[in-house]
Order: C-alpha cells, then sequence, then structure tokens
C-alpha cells in the first residue's frame, strides 16, 4: 500500500496509514496480552527460585545455611524438613526414621494421592544414624557424623523416566546399588517424617520433572487451526480475483479512454512496474478488505475473557483447599466444547481415596456388611462362628494372619504409646487397622521380622521375614516369606482376584460367588492365599532371591520372575471387600457428562470396578 501511494511502481488508491493504524492497535493489545499472560509465569518462577533450603556446609563444625533453590547445584547435601518441597532431585541418604524410609507425597507429579516409601540407602543411614542411643535418630547427630562419612555417588545421565533410576554408591569397599526407591523428586513433598538428608544428583533442567514435562510445544488450538487453513483461502480467492480484475482492465481499458470522469486525461498515468503486474497490485490493494485483520485480535480478547470468567466463576471454587479453577493455557478454553472423550483416574479422582475394610470372605460364609456405620460391622459374627467350631475358627484365623503380616505397613508410636500406621497404599493401610480392630494387631518391624499381637493368645508373636515380593501394578499382587515363631515356614499372599484365580490350587474351588457379590456392591477386592514351604524350596528360592536382589539391570523383572517361582499352588482363605466411597459430587458430575453426548473412559488397574454403587441411584457406564 506504502509502495502504491509514495512511488511511481502501481497504482495505489487506498491510503496506507488507515490500514495500517488499525493493524497498530490491534497489534499492540494482543502483546498487551501476551506479556501479561507471560509476566504471571515469570513471578511464578521467580518465587519458586527464592525459595530457601537448608545446605549443609561440610566445615569442621558441619553447620547449615540457607541457600536460594536456584543456587541449590549438584553435589550438595541438603537438609529437608517435615511437609518440604525437594527443590532438586535427591538421594536420600538418611532419614528420620529407624529403618531409614521416609514418605513422599507425588500428586503434583503423577497425580496419585497416596504416598509412597523412599528408603535411605543402608550404607549411609547406618553410618549416619546408626546406634542413636534413642529410638529415634537425631537430625544433629547426623549432620556431625557427615563429616567422617567419604564416599562416591554416580548416577545416570538425566532421562525423563520417574519411576525409574540407576546408580550407585561407593563407600569405602562396600558399593550399593541406588534405585529409583533412593530418589527424591523435585516436585514432590516429604510427608510423615520429621527431616531426611539427602545429596543433589539432578538439578533444574535435569530433574525428572523438568525432563519430564514434554517440550512447551506451541499448543494451537483446533480453532486456530481452522482460521489460519481459512485465511488461506482468502488470500487465495484475493489473489484469483485481483488477477481476473487484472486481466479485465488490461484488456478493456482503451474502451474506456473517452470517458472523461475516468480518465481526466484520455489516457492513464504511467507506471512503473510491467502492467500486468501493476494493476494486479493495484486491484490486490483495491481488495485487501478482504483479509479479516481483526479475527486473530477479536479471538485474543475473547480467550482472554473467558480465561477471566473461568477464573472468577464461583461454582468452581473449593472452599476447603481455597483455590478456584485456573486457565493455564488462555488459548486453549473454547477446546473445552469441543471435547468428546474425558479420560478419569479412579481412586483418588473419582473416589476418596479413604479405604474402609466392610466385608470378608472366609469359607463360605460372608462377615460385614456394606452400610452407613462407619468401620467393620462383623466382629460379633466372626466371634460366634470361632466359638462354634474350631476348624472356623482356623480358617478366621488364616486370612487375619495374612493380612496382619504381609504387607509393606510401617507402624510408630505416638507419644500416647497408641500404635500409629503409616503406609504407602490405602488398602493396606484399611486392612491392618482392620486387623487390629479383629485381634491381629500388627505392632511393629524389628530386625528379625515383624511382630503380631494375637488377642487369642498371651504375649506378642515374630515372623521372621525371609522375603518379601513387592506390590507392582503389573504383578498385581504382593507376598511375604515368613517363619511363624512354630518354626513353619509360609508364603503369604494377597493380590487381584484375576491373578489369584491362576496361581489357586486347582484341586480347590475358587470363591467365585463371594467375588461377585463383592463385585456387585462396588467394593474393591482382594484375594488372599497361602502355602506352606518347605527348607529345601527355601534355601533353593532364597539364593534366587538374593542373585536377583544384586542384579544391574532390570532388577524389577529379575524379581517379579523369581516371585513368580514361589506365588504358585496356592490355599485361597479369602476375600475382603474394602469400600473407597465417590468423591462429593461424582454422580452428578458423571450424569451431566453424560447428557453433554461426551464419552467418559476410567483408566483403573482393577478389574471388577464396574459401576459405583451410590446412594440408591444407580450410575450406568
Ligand atoms: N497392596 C496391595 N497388595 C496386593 N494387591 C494389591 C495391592 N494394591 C492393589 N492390589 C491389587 O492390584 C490391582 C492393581 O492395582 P493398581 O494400584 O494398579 O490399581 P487400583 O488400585 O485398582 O486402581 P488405581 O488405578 O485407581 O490405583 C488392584 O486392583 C488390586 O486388586
Ligand atoms: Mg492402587
Ligand atoms: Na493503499
Amino acid at each position: 500500500m506504502f509502495l502504491g501511494n509514495y512511488t511511481p511502481l502501481f497504482h495505489g488508491f487506498i491510503q496506507f496509514y488507515s490500514t495500517f493504524l488499525a493493524l497498530l492497535i490491534m497489534m499492540t493489545a494482543s502483546a498487551v496480552i501476551a506479556a501479561l499472560d507471560d509476566k504471571r509465569r515469570h513471578e511464578a518462577d521467580k518465587k519458586t527460585n527464592s525459595q530457601t533450603a537448608h545446605r549443609i556446609l561440610l566445615t569442621d563444625t558441619c553447620s547449615s545455611e540457607d541457600v536460594r533453590w536456584a543456587d541449590v547445584v549438584v553435589g550438595d547435601i541438603l537438609i529437608i524438613e517435615g511437609e518440604g518441597e525437594f527443590p532438586a532431585d535427591l538421594v536420600v541418604l538418611a532419614s528420620s526414621s529407624e529403618a531409614g524410609g521416609c514418605y513422599v507425597y507425588t500428586a503434583n507429579l503423577d497425580g496419585e494421592s497416596n504416598l509412597k516409601l523412599k528408603e535411605s540407602t543402608a550404607c549411609t543411614h547406618q553410618a549416619l544414624c546408626g546406634n542413636a542411643g534413642t529410638d529415634r535418630p537425631l537430625l544433629d547427630q547426623a549432620v556431625a557424623r557427615l563429616r567422617s562419612l567419604e564416599g562416591e555417588v554416580v548416577a545416570e545421565p538425566p532421562k525423563k523416566s520417574i519411576h525409574s533410576f540407576k546408580g550407585f554408591i561407593e563407600m569405602g569397599s562396600s558399593k550399593e546399588p541406588l534405585e529409583a526407591k533412593n530418589l527424591l523428586l523435585r516436585g514432590t513433598v516429604l510427608k510423615n517424617t520429621s527431616w531426611i538428608i539427602g545429596l543433589v544428583v539432578y538439578t533444574g533442567q535435569d530433574s525428572r520433572m523438568v525432563r519430564n514435562s514434554r517440550a512447551p510445544k506451541a499448543k494451537y488450538a483446533n480453532i486456530e487451526k481452522v482460521i489460519n487453513r481459512s485465511m488461506l483461502v482468502v488470500v487465495g480467492a484475493q489473489c484469483l480475483i485481483s488477477l481476473i480484475s487484472d486481466i479485465l482492465y488490461v484488456c478493456t481499458r482503451e474502451r474506456f479512454y473517452n470517458l472523461w470522469y475516468l480518465f481526466p486525461g484520455g489516457q492513464s498515468q504511467s507506471i512503473l512496474l510491467p502492467e500486468w503486474i501493476g494493476y494486479w497490485l493495484t486491484f490486490f490493494v483495491l481488495y485487501s478488505n478482504l483479509m479479516p485483520i481483526s479475527l486473530y485480535f477479536t479471538m485474543e480478547v475473547c480467550n482472554a475473557a473467558q480465561a477471566y470468567f473461568i477464573k472468577s466463576d464461583l461454582q468452581m471454587y473449593d472452599e476447603v483447599q481455597d483455590t478456584a479453577a485456573n486457565a493455564r493455557t488462555t488459548n486453549l478454553c473454547h477446546e473445552l466444547g469441543q471435547v468428546s472423550y474425558v479420560f478419569s483416574d479412579k481412586t483418588g479422582t473419582l473416589t476418596q481415596n479413604v479405604m474402609e475394610l466392610k466385608r470378608l470372605s472366609v469359607a463360605g460364609a460372608i462377615y460385614g456388611e456394606t452400610g452407613e456405620e462407619p468401620g467393620f460391622q462383623g466382629k460379633l459374627a466372626m466371634a460366634r462362628a470361632r466359638q462354634m467350631s474350631a476348624d472356623k475358627a482356623a480358617a478366621i484365623d488364616a486370612v487375619l494372619e495374612v493380612l496382619a503380616v504381609s504387607h509393606t505397613v510401617v507402624c510408630t508410636k505416638d507419644r500416647n504409646g497408641k500404635l500409629k500406621y503409616e503406609a504407602e497404599s490405602p488398602d493396606e493401610f484399611a486392612l491392618v487397622e482392620a486387623m487390629a480392630g479383629l485381634g491381629w494387631s500388627f505392632t511393629g518391624r524389628t530386625n528379625q521380622g515383624l511382630t503380631v499381637q494375637v488377642a487369642t493368645d498371651p504375649g506378642s508373636r515374630t515372623y521372621e521375614l525371609l522375603g518379601l515380593n513387592a506390590f507392582t501394578s503389573a504383578r498385581k499382587r504382593q507376598s511375604v516369606v515368613v517363619r511363624r515363631p512354630s518354626g513353619e515356614v509360609v508364603l503369604l499372599v494377597k493380590g487381584a482376584d484375576d491373578v489369584m484365580q491362576k496361581l489357586a490350587d486347582r484341586k480347590q474351588p475358587f470363591p467365585e460367588e463371594h467375588l461377585q457379590v463383592f463385585a456387585k456392591q462396588g467394593l474393591r477386592t482382594l484375594v488372599m492365599g497361602r502355602r506352606r514351604i518347605y527348607e529345601e524350596e527355601l534355601r533353593r528360592w532364597q539364593a534366587d532371591f538374593a542373585k536377583a536382589q544384586n542384579s544391574m539391570e532390570d532388577r524389577e523383572a529379575a524379581l517379579a520372575e523369581v516371585a513368580d517361582r514361589i506365588e504358585r499352588s496356592l490355599e485361597v482363605v479369602g476375600i475382603t471387600g474394602i469400600e473407597d466411597k465417590l468423591q462429593v459430587g461424582v454422580e452428578d458430575a458423571i450424569v451431566k457428562i453424560r447428557q453433554a453426548g461426551v464419552k467418559l473412559w476410567v483408566l483403573t488397574g482393577e478389574t471388577s470396578w464396574k459401576r459405583p454403587r451410590t446412594s440408591g441411584s444407580a450410575l450406568v457406564f
């Protein structure tokens, strides 16, 4: 336009500043909106980076100083205290718990709301906290002992996975492998643990959290793609129309020369460019109003307004946590109306993740009821059954033994001497707590094994722990090999119904009906089984287990394989039905989602979860 106005290249009949001014205003406004967005993000970054952590200075006194998160570097040794967030990825060297464990809350990273158990490396925890003299390791003492500690930690190059980690720690002559359970991740929070001492292995861009968040690809909303495409069509059409006009003009212009009001001089003014190009440009400029230049701007204003309405919507405000809905990427707001599938996590998202044992199936009978009363209601019926026959009593004890012994719950005593359980799995927490009410209370772990106080017995029983086959989502089961006080060795297993059915002894009928009863009521089911292990098998298995535990490559697969070898021909002793209530408002939300014609998929590891039991109204998926 400018060239058309001020040079003799071609004729321009529209003043360039009329369009230019409009463009300028709109571009400035867009830039302001984008800048405000960026500023908010920048401020959040600055806030994160200026938080402080305690760094230990390895001087004579081993004092600690405050450092800004931004200044934490690899090799620093940090103290993180209860409820603190980790500023970088750390290897746990020691923790306030006797066995060196600590719990972390990982919801910010993987959305799972149950606590995860992490472990200190054994050699460092022993060196820093061993023989503390009291029940609980002391922070000051551990820090003071750090000075005499000499070793080397080798970690693999930074990568994305938040579930795996490989490395080793060498101290003197001992070399210990490091794995995911030793690594505390940036973005997660310390829970139920008063302190940990950790060595920084990855910071900033190298931390698992940052690696895991995909590189921020420019997120184009669908509508932007559509607009960009229609823009091309519009420009194409404009070119074409200009070309047609150009051809018509050049071919027929002579006929108009005698019209004085079009050509006052009887001839057109000459232009510099070849005629057919010059007039094409003239027409192109003339038709420039076809281009909707204000469209992008209108869209951005709409986006900003929509984001504002989302943020200030009182119906999406949660009073308990004092948080409102937040639109992080404003240009994606209108996508909300175009969603056709919703994928939801189940435990902790649709359900409250507050679990309670409600029903127990033992030897053909079901104890307990689902209902409004809290807790397990089958205690009386169970006591009566025990008195009726010794067989029934033995069957009941068989289930309770599996539930009270086969788990990874940790037990601590609070100031009043009351037992307090801490668990990685909310199911196990519920089960172990219910067992305490039913006369099989788990009272703690020692170096020898775990102790259980049985109501029908004087004194407490100690089960020597010979092996633990950990729960993984792929295995869907968990088992322990223990030596009872009487000297017998047993394998105690609990797991998902489908896998337990495959592992059960074929000669025995599988209690399928009760499983279905529980599943219909929307209860989470677990099947318990056991098998007597004789010394010969135990010796062979323990050798394999030790080998798998020390394997550097793919330890998890090796351990699962060894576990498979022993978890077979199980005697099924019972089924539990655990209730996990739906979150408030979930039913309503699901009904509305269905009314909107959106399909809902629930993602879960559980096979039997079909429709939640709801007060009166049934939900159909
Ligand atoms: N601690 C445990 N011990 C033994 N078996 C378990 C344990 N926790 C879960 N299971 C079994 O393994 C299955 C898979 O567990 P997973 O944690 O992958 O999914 P989930 O707990 O059912 O649901 P979600 O995906 O919401 O966590 C469960 O359905 C359950 O049957
Ligand atoms: Mg689970
Ligand atoms: Na112009």
